[in-house]
């Protein structure tokens, strides 16, 4: 069998729902198991609708639930020409029904949870897919009788086993050539079936979920560019896409900003040895990525990424604390306090450190205050250059910083799995840093 997952930007409207069917079609004789994102932003719209109603401006909320409807009710009515099946009819009634109840409860409360949130965002999927299978005479299952995860609300954690076991029970009897099988992206269910989600962009991690379980031939990613690119598209136009990926570069880029696959895609998939294709919805016979534990690119630098924006705080020691109980200290506050760290750059008795922006500071500062001073800078980017030979091409260094030119580069960290170089930059120059970089380093790479 394979699994097809197709992002929002795939199933937008009517028009990209009918292309998706069919390359369902063409690939029924390999049993497929179609994962399906929202409609193109609707998950955006869900949030916006809760955040709403947890202000207690219900009307606000109400107004985006009916243009999310409007929006449904018109690619199911030009998919099957104004005779929209009557069963499909009653779906979609039931789920903004379920949509408005939610919206209610929140603005009658004012709190939104992360529970709530997570109830709120499955509708998405759950109302693409009610839609997408009656199109395309696919057999609908709800994710979260498979997708079994722990209990954190928003940022799931799967649990592999048992959808192995669950995969086996509810998926693999419906899968067979000839026929499709189609359920959702990013949500999942706790033992105790309360919805959650895999975090945004999950749906990724799905496929590769449900392919690891089932044990697919290929999982295969379809979205709005060929494969995965040189360069964020959007900063770099002349990016190109890179016909072959290793595991380790594809889960690095990921990690560091690459939009086109979620972070957590590539881990599933390592396991399992499934190979990963990244391939374009409206260019089906065009190029793609395939990502697969057989490849060696032996590239120095394949692709660049960026992740930002990100804060820098650079900790110095104000005790005369030896480096390792300096070192030791320091990241027991980080460790207590739940904030993971990027890149770390050390010298004698200062450490320079990269975490998420929306990272409390105050805590984190107050902890460190104790036996350090902190000097934080704000608004920084990450750019990630990652290949498979980066760190035995001598010269490399010198090349990326001269292409920089008048670029301040104000954190170095080569990545301790020697195919990732990072550099973190003023956020400001992020844009003009990779167009730079992707010229003298990366254009001819693919
Ligand atoms: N290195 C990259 N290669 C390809 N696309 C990238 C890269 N970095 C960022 N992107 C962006 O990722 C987008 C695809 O991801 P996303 O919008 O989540 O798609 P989907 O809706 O199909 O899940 C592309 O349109 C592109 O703008
Ligand atoms: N719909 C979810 C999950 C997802 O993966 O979407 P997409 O495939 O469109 O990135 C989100 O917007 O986060």
């Amino acid at each position: 069998m394979i699994v097809l997952k197709f992002g929002g930007s795939s199933v937008a409207d009517a028009a990209c729902m009918r292309q998706v069917a069919g390359l369902v079609q063409a690939a029924l004789s390999k049993a497929p198991l179609v994962v399906l994102s929202a409609m193109g932003k609707t998950t955006n719209g869900l949030f916006d609708a809760a955040k709403a109603a947890e202000a207690g401006d219900l009307a606000a909320a109400m107004e985006c639930q009916r243009a999310l409807m409007a929006a449904h009710r018109k690619a199911a009515e030009e998919l099957f020409d104004g005779a929209v099946p009557e069963s499909l009819d009653v779906a979609l009634t039931d789920l903004f029904g379920e949509l408005e109840l939610l919206l209610r409860g929140v603005a009658l409360l004012r709190e939104l949870s992360p529970r709530s949130m997570d109830a709120i965002a499955s509708l998405g999927e759950r109302l693409s897919t009610r839609i997408f299978a009656a199109f395309v005479g696919g057999t609908w299952v709800d994710a979260r009788t498979v997708l079994r995860t722990d209990d954190v609300f928003g940022e799931a954690v799967p649990q592999q086993d048992a959808i192995r076991t669950l995969a086996a029970e509810h998926l693999a009897p419906r899968l067979g050539a000839g026929r499709s099988v189609v359920t959702q992206g990013y949500i999942g269910a706790t033992e105790d079936g309360l919805t959650t989600t895999l975090g945004r962009g999950g749906s990724d991690y799905s496929a590769a979920l449900f392919g690891a379980a089932l044990g697919a031939e290929e999982v295969q990613i379809w979205t709005d560019v060929e494969g995965v690119l040189t360069c964020d598209p959007r900063i770099v136009p002349e990016a190109l896409p890179i016909p072959d990926l290793s595991f380790a570069e594809a889960a690095e880029l990921a990690a560091f900003g690459a939009k086109v696959l979620h972070p957590a895609t590539i881990q599933p998939a390592v396991e399992a040895r499934i190979p990963v294709t990244v391939r374009h919805t409206q260019k089906p016979e065009g190029r793609f990525t395939t990502i697969s534990a057989e490849v060696r690119t032996g590239r120095p630098i394949t692709a660049l990424a960026n992740r930002g924006p990100v804060t820098v705080l650079t900790v110095s020691s104000t005790r005369m604390l030896a480096q390792s109980g300096f070192l030791a200290r320091l990241f027991e506050v980080f460790g207590r306090r739940g904030v993971s760290v990027d890149l770390v750059a050390t010298a004698e008795v200062s450490v320079s450190l990269t975490v998420e922006a929306d990272v409390p500071l105050k805590p984190l500062l107050q902890d460190l205050a104790v036996f350090a001073t902190v000097e934080v800078h704000e608004d920084r980017a990450i750019i990630a250059a990652v290949g498979e030979r980066l760190k035995s091409t001598p010269g490399l260094g010198a090349q990326l910083l001269t292409a920089l030119g008048d670029i301040n580069v104000e954190m170095i960290s080569m990545g301790a799995n020697e195919i990732n170089l990072s550099l973190v930059v003023k956020g400001e120059s992020t844009a003009e840093a990779l167009r730079r970089l992707h010229r003298v380093l990366v254009g001819g790479a693919a």
